[in-house]
């Protein structure tokens, strides 16, 4: 079933054979010649497409003559130019000559080929010029694969004139040749081949509207990934520097609106030099992530941490006074000094100090976080593994 939707879809098969099988093949192949690759690949597939539907009419032509209804040069001629039409374009895409001009699909001389060779069957054999109407019928559909709107309207230009022209031309004598049994079932083959070639457009469109679709929810998918990416620190998985920030921006937005107080706090790792120096980096870099799961156990849901720094991390108490963030900071800072550090590979403890500020009304983030990195870095001074209070707001 496959080989023949294939089939059916050629110029949308190559474009899924360029998207994904064969571009993971040659891995990191030249993007350029790639795309010029899937071109020629794509307008070859559609010429054979194309050449599949003058086969048809050729047949029913042939069908015609048979018939009796026209002379056996019609088909003869039609044939070698629609033959004339499909080498001449398998040549420009096998020389790579089609590639030199704007639209390497070289979509309007085609067209403007075929429709001149349909109106000329109308006017040479107007008895069974509903065939060669049909005929410019389905040129102009195959319209959707024009590259460009100028292409398209240029097409279809030629194509309505050049039908009207021809009807106004032939008069009377365009005819659905209908008149005998022969004619009918030439004429029921019209319209099935009409009606399958419609259906094609139909289904390919369709099939295209669906790799869209599909194609557009895996770059919002991406997308997604890329905005939690550039907030989240790939390390513990926390928020980034980027992320607790702006929450803490946006969190003293609400305290200044609602008056429901505020409090930060620094926590930084103490000697944690030592730990990637004794240990390496991979283990420091467990600690961090181990630390930062205690950090996220320890405080309430609408408390947030995230990343500041190096072995720095910010927690954002909101509605929280100063008493309470001391206290909740207490009980993390003893929890991390009496955590199991043997299970990440870590000897002796592990202990934090802990810089904490309350938000005073109209001061500024900046001064906000200097306030607390002060009592952090006091902190330190005293011996580390405490939490410290920060200065008041000047
Ligand atoms: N493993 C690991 N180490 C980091 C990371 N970011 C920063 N560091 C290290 O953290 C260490 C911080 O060292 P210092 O600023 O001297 O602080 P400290 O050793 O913790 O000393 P005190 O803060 O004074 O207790 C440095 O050695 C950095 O290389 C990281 O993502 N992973």
């Amino acid at each position: 079933m496959k080989r023949v939707l294939d089939w059916l879809y050629p110029a949308l098969t190559i474009v899924d054979a360029g998207d994904g099988s064969r571009a993971s093949r040659r891995g990191s192949g030249d993007a350029a010649s790639d795309k010029t690759a899937r071109l020629l690949a794509n307008a070859r597939q559609t010429t054979v497409g194309i050449a599949a539907s003058y086969v048809y009419d050729c047949a029913i032509l042939f069908g015609f003559s048979a018939a009796g209804f026209i002379d056996i040069e019609v088909p003869l001629v039609v044939s070698v130019l629609m033959a004339a039409i499909i080498g001449l374009v398998s040549l420009a895409h096998l020389t790579r000559w089609s590639l030199t001009r704007r639209d390497p699909t070289l979509f309007l001389p085609h067209q403007i080929f075929a429709a001149l060779v349909c109106l000329g069957v109308v006017v040479a054999a107007p008895q069974i010029g509903f065939q060669p109407l049909s005929t410019l019928f389905v040129t102009s559909v195959f319209g959707f694969l024009a590259p460009n709107t100028r292409s398209l309207i240029a097409s279809w230009c030629v194509i309505a004139i050049g039908a009207a022209a021809a009807v106004f031309y032939t008069g009377a004598r365009l005819a659905i040749p209908t008149d005998t049994f022969e004619g009918r079932v030439l004429t029921c083959a019209i319209v099935v081949g009409l009606l399958a070639r419609c259906m094609w457009v139909v289904l390919f469109v369709h099939r295209l509207r669906r790799r869209l679709a599909a194609k557009n929810e895996s770059l919002r998918e991406a997308m997604a990934r890329i905005e939690a990416l550039a907030l989240t620190d790939d390390v513990t998985g926390l928020a980034n520097r980027r992320a607790i920030t702006e929450l803490l921006s946006s969190h003293i937005g609400l305290s200044q609106r609602t008056g429901l107080p505020l409090s930060i706090a620094l926590v930084d790792v103490d000697h944690f030099k030592r730990i990637n120096d004794i240990h390496g980096h991979l283990t420091g870099d467990r600690a961090l992530k181990f630390l930062s799961e205690q950090a996220v156990a320890a405080i309430r849901v609408q408390d947030r941490i995230g990343r500041f720094g190096g072995e720095e991390f910010l927690i954002v108490l909101s509605a929280t006074t100063l008493d309470d963030a001391v206290h909740v900071m207490e009980r993390l800072r003893s929890h991390i000094a009496s955590c199991d550090w043997a299970s990440i590979g870590l000897e002796g403890r592990v202990t934090v100090t802990v810089g904490v500020a309350h938000f005073a009304s109209r001061e500024s983030i900046e001064m906000l976080l200097r306030r607390a990195d002060l009592a952090l870095y006091r902190g330190k001074d005293a011996g580390r593994n405490c939490v410290m209070l920060a200065p008041p707001a000047a």
